[in-house]
């Protein structure tokens, strides 16, 4: 909270003083402007200042035929940044459901898809804006575009600028209203009301803006340069990798050797797991051993707080510091081995079929007719949803999370999970927003598909589905694992 405070004052501070810095250009233009029109009336009559107006009009005109186009492309870059931010922010906060669908890599692509489309864009737009740098006079100079450009552009509007006021002082000159002047004179007003003055101005200016670009460029490298240590350290840990895997947290502690036999028929086999939160030193679960064994359901229940989610996390590593002992993953985290259904479900921008075929690539062909889909979607009572969008691809321009309800959420989330029919489901909580009619249905079918489950839930109505109770008590970490029976 803190930093995050810090944060925002710093941002403030830095919107602050840029106001300044316009406001004072705003307050002094006026006195620069009469200054120099009375500068150049002075020394070419009504004649230097009406040319200069006249030069500016036409310009203005020009540039608003021009920035029209311009504007357009603006206005798209903006919309295409708010999307592509929206992506970040969804992902950030939705990172743990996200991480325990392993969908990394699809959400890493449908951002960089993004990207993609807002960097082609400021590219059509840096272009743009460029031609519209190679501008006429100084007005454009001024002009927030102009800022960005090269020096290039800056100098060919110096130059003629510079052309302009020759241009004007040749009136009176060619008028015969200096003709008293001597050569010497002549030269000296010339190179007086040459433009030489407003170049430099301008030429300093630029200077000064271009220092402030620069402070700027170097604080937000340093950041970048942050950010890219920080990605590439996390990528050493990276969990994306859907492989098995044994760990061994704690190497004092022995190891259970899973043997091959085992591969594909235990999911997870933990021995003297004992873990705390981050941060914490409160043992949640102390000395763990346990298997998670095809054909065996296991309810997974304790108080609230007591470390049931947690104890997914570990699973899926999402964990890796704050426990010790002895955890082998004998199936790849993937539709092949063991799909997580976290406890708030995770949405992707797109279709309904997109939401049901979420995490794995939208090119792949289907695994199921559209009518089997369909069927799915009857199951989990979701055919009002189907309807209201008129079908599986209709494109969608909304966002998920805000017009489904949390049973919504939890059905469609379930409907991935019979899509892909693993062979073992994590669920955590996964029908805490339902009725307990469509628990049982739900329950039911993963039954039937033949889908091992791990449930977290607090429900009784629950221990019917499985065959195990491992019960988290919360006191230094203890735990107890019992049988439940079918009357029970
Ligand atoms: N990211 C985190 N950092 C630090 N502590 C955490 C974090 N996430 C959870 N905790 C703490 O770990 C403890 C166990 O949390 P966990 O989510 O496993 O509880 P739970 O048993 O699933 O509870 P509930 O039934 O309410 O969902 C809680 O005290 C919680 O405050």
């Amino acid at each position: 909270m803190v930093k995050g405070d810090q944060r925002i004052t710093q941002d403030v501070d830095k919107t602050c003083n840029k106001f300044s810095e316009i406001l004072a250009r705003l307050l002094i233009s006026p006195f620069t402007i009469a200054y120099y029109v009375y500068q150049t009336w002075s020394s070419t009559g009504y004649l230097g200042p009406l040319c200069v107006f006249g030069f500016f009009l036409v310009s203005t005109v020009i540039n608003k035929l021009l920035m029209s186009p311009v504007v357009a492309l603006v206005y798209k870059q903006e919309r295409l940044e708010g999307d592509f931010r929206f992506k970040h922010m969804q992902i950030r906060s939705n990172a743990e459901s996200a991480a325990f669908y392993r969908c990394g890599s699809v959400e890493r692509e449908k951002a960089d898809t993004r990207l993609a489309k807002l960097v082609d864009t400021q590219q059509k737009l840096v272009l743009r804006e460029y031609f519209l740098s190679c501008k006429l006079t100084e007005y454009f100079l001024s002009c927030k575009f102009a800022e960005y450009f090269l020096s290039f552009s800056i100098q060919c509007a110096d130059y003629l600028g510079s052309i302009l006021s020759y241009i004007i002082l040749a009136i009176p000159i060619f008028t015969g209203k200096y003709d008293d002047l001597t050569p010497s004179e002549l030269s000296a007003l010339i190179s007086k009301n040459a433009f030489v003055t407003i170049y430099l101005i301008s030429c300093f200016t630029r200077l000064i803006d271009m220092a402030a670009q620069v402070t700027d460029l170097a604080g937000t490298t340093h950041r970048t340069g942050q950010l890219m240590d920080e990605l590439s350290s996390l990528e050493e840990v990276s969990r994306d990798d859907p492989s098995p895997s044994r760990d061994l947290m704690n190497p004092a502690v022995p190891t259970m050797h899973a043997t091959n036999s085992a591969y594909g028929k235990v999911a997870y086999s933990l021995d003297g797991v004992s873990y705390t939160p981050p941060g914490s030193d409160r043992v949640l679960v102390r000395d763990l051993t346990w298997q998670f064994a095809r054909g065996t359901n296991v309810l997974v229940t304790g108080d609230s707080g007591c470390g049931k989610t947690s104890l997914l996390r570990i699973l899926d590593r999402l964990w890796n510091t704050t426990c010790s002992g002895s955890i082998e993953r004998l199936v790849p985290h993937s539709r092949r081995g063991v799909l997580y259904l976290p406890q708030k479900p995770f949405f992707t921008d797109g279709t309904l079929r997109q939401q049901i075929t979420y995490p794995y690539k939208e090119h792949e062909p289907s695994r199921l007719e559209d009518h089997d889909v369909i069927k799915l979607l009857q199951e989990a009572d979701l055919m009002a949803l189907y309807d209201r969008l008129g079908g599986l691809d209709v494109p969608i321009d909304w966002n998920w999370f805000d017009v489904l309800s949390p049973g919504e959420m939890q059905r469609l989330a379930f409907v991935r999970l019979f899509y892909y029919k693993p062979p073992f489901a994590v669920l955590d909580e996964a029908t805490s927003q339902l009725g307990l009619d469509m628990e049982h249905k739900l329950y039911t079918k993963c039954r039937h598909l033949d889908i091992t489950l791990l449930s977290v839930g607090h429900r009784d109505t629950l221990k019917q589905f499985h065959d195990v109770q491992l019960r988290l008590l919360g006191q230094g970490g203890a735990w107890g694992l019992e049988e439940i029976h079918p009357h029970q």
